[in-house]
This record gives C-alpha cells, sequence and structure tokens, in this order.
C-alpha cells in the first residue's frame, strides 16, 4: 500500500526551480530516506506535505489524503520531529507528552508512549536533564501522538545523537513494524545509511537515485577509477567506445579512466598500449556509497 506519493510535483519559485517535475513513491511501513545537498528541494517538498506551500503543478497524496484538498486530515495523520524541535528544560518528559496530547485532542496512555520511545523510567524528570538522545526520544514520542501514519523527521540538524543510534534505529524499526512509515530527510549520507530501508536522492529539485542502500552499494561498487601514468600522448585511442567506459580523462601524462563495468581495466589497458604508449603505472580505485552520492549531487568526488 503507498502511503507518500508525489505525482510530477513542480514548484517554481521565480527564476529558482525548487521542485523539477518530481515523482516518488514510499511504500507503508518502510523507512525511507529523502537525501539531497543543501537546496535540493527537500524543504519544498515537506512543506508541500503539510500544505505549508502549494505547488505549481502536479501533487502530493499522503495517507490517502492530498494536502490540498484536506489539509486538516493530512496534519492528523502525519507527525513531524522537526530540524528546530524545542523542549521546555523545567517540564518533565510526561508533562511534554500531555501538551502534544491536548493539541491533538488525543486521551492515548502516556506511559505507554514513553515506553514506545524508551524513557519509561525518565518520564517524571525535566527535560533540562535529558542528554541529547533522551531528548530526540521525547521528540520523536510528541510526534507519535495521534498514532501518525507518516512520520517525517526533517534534517534533524545535529544528526540522530552518535550514542544513540542504535536506540533510534529499533524505535524507528519497530514503528515501521507496527505500520507507520518514516520519511527521513536529510542531507547526510551516514544518516540514511545507518537506518533507511530505502533511499531517493534529490538534486535540484530532481529525483536522481532511488533504491535500497545495498542497491545503490552494488551498483556503484561496480563502479571503479583506472588511473594509468603513462609515456606519451596517446593518439587514436577512443576508450570512450568500449561499453562500460564511462568518462576518459588526460592530462599530464596520467589518463583516467571511470568504468562501471571492472572488467574492463584489462582490455584498457591492453589498448593504451596498443595505441603506441608505455604504462609506467596503475592505480585502481573502487568507489564508495559516498562517491556516488557526491557525483550524482555535485558531478563531483567526495574527497
Ligand atoms: N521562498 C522561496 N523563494 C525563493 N526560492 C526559494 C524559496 N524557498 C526555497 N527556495 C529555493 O528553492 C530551492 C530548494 O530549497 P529547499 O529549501 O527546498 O532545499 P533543501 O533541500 O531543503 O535545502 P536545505 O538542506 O538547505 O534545507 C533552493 O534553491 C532555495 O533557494
Amino acid at each position: 500500500m503507498t502511503a507518500i506519493e508525489t505525482s510530477n510535483l513542480t514548484k517554481q519559485y521565480s527564476e529558482e526551480t525548487a521542485l523539477d517535475d518530481f515523482t516518488l513513491r514510499v511504500e507503508r511501513g518502510e523507512v525511507f530516506g529523502f537525501l539531497g545537498p543543501n537546496g535540493a528541494g527537500k524543504s519544498t517538498t515537506i512543506d508541500i506535505f503539510l500544505d505549508f506551500i502549494r505547488p505549481t503543478d502536479g501533487h502530493a497524496v499522503l495517507a490517502d489524503c492530498d494536502p490540498q484538498q484536506s489539509p486538516q486530515k493530512v496534519k492528523q495523520n502525519i507527525g513531524v520531529v522537526p530540524d528546530d524541535y524545542s523542549l521546555y528544560d523545567s517540564l518533565t518528559g510526561i508533562e511534554h507528552i500531555e501538551l502534544a496530547k491536548d493539541l491533538h485532542g488525543s486521551d492515548e496512555d502516556t506511559d505507554t508512549l514513553l515506553s514506545r520511545v524508551g524513557l519509561a523510567d525518565a518520564g517524571d524528570q525535566p527535560a533540562g536533564s535529558y542528554s541529547k538522545g533522551m531528548a530526540q526520544r521525547l521528540a520523536f514520542g510528541m510526534a507519535l501522538v495521534g498514532d501518525p501514519d507518516v512520520l517525517i523527521l526533517d534534517e534533524p540538524s545535529g544528526g540522530i545523537d552518535p550514542n544513540g543510534v542504535q536506540d533510534m534505529r529499533e524505535i524507528i524499526r519497530s514503528e515501521a513494524e507496527s505500520g507507520t512509515t518514516i520519511f527521513f530527510s536529510t542531507h547526510i549520507l551516514e544518516q540514511v545509511e545507518a537506518v533507511c530501508d530505502r533511499v531517493a536522492i534529490i538534486n535540484d529539485g530532481q529525483l536522481v537515485a532511488v533504491d535500497t542502500i545495498s542497491g545503490l552499494r552494488d551498483a556503484f561498487n561496480k563502479q571503479s577509477v583506472l588511473t594509468l601514468s603513462i609515456d606519451g600522448t596517446p593518439i587514436e585511442l577512443n576508450l570512450t567506445d568500449l561499453d562500460g567506459v564511462t568518462d576518459v580523462e588526460y592530462t599530464d601524462e596520467t589518463l583516467t579512466v571511470q568504468l562501471s563495468d571492472p572488467q574492463l581495466k584489462s582490455t584498457v589497458i591492453t589498448q593504451v598500449e596498443a595505441s603506441g604508449v608505455s604504462v609506467s603505472n596503475i592505480e585502481i580505485e573502487e568507489a564508495s556509497l559516498a562517491d556516488l552520492f557526491s557525483r550524482l549531487t555535485t558531478g563531483g568526488d567526495s574527497k
């Protein structure tokens, strides 16, 4: 069952195209990473989900509701852990959950909500005494009030507390298993790698990749870079004619060849030598997921 769907979503701000024909589908119960560099269009997408802004074209559907047509219903069905969530130092965990319940008109059991986020024993303590990880859990617990179908984690600025990554992963997993869809927006690759089933990579308002983390890794691990130090200038060398060579660069007697098929390394070396130059050194670099993200979003290298 689809939890979130965007169809040809477009948002134009005079000169700036914040979202460009953006189509995406997230299934119910997925922990979905929404990954993109600053300015990619993540906040614009979430603002459309929450009907804070309206698209220029296309539409979104969340938990079977169109935010433009049923904004209140969508808000009831969505929980958000905002980037800049703030807690009241003097209020306890219990009081924070009670506050969120009042706002939602909910009569859920406060202790159960606190247990779901691992704060059963800390509900009586003031939030000012909480560690960063505990504060994140409380913000998460407040977002769970009303039993949302979709939970949006909007660019947690400090990231998920490194000490609490495992805890948060378990909480996120257990919410997903109970049917909640988690939409985790961030510009930090490691955050989605740690918790998400699938990721979409957005850049310049466009979807550039969507796959499982392992699918992306497999696809990109096949990519490698061959750097050859050569003596002389290769003439009549058409490596890009080879199926599996994606890019060739030649500078200062160094030939850099990007390969999508690692099996081609020896063929490339043979062809270079056949072109009349000698190869004095060979370096092989297998690319990482971070390189993939960097290449998809900047056209460059992560280093
Ligand atoms: N109100 C606005 N008026 C004009 N341009 C805007 C407006 N809001 C966003 N933009 C532009 O739209 C593009 C997408 O911005 P958006 O805030 O959605 O990116 P983002 O991926 O959330 O970035 P970040 O990670 O920095 O929050 C950017 O180029 C931004 O400058």
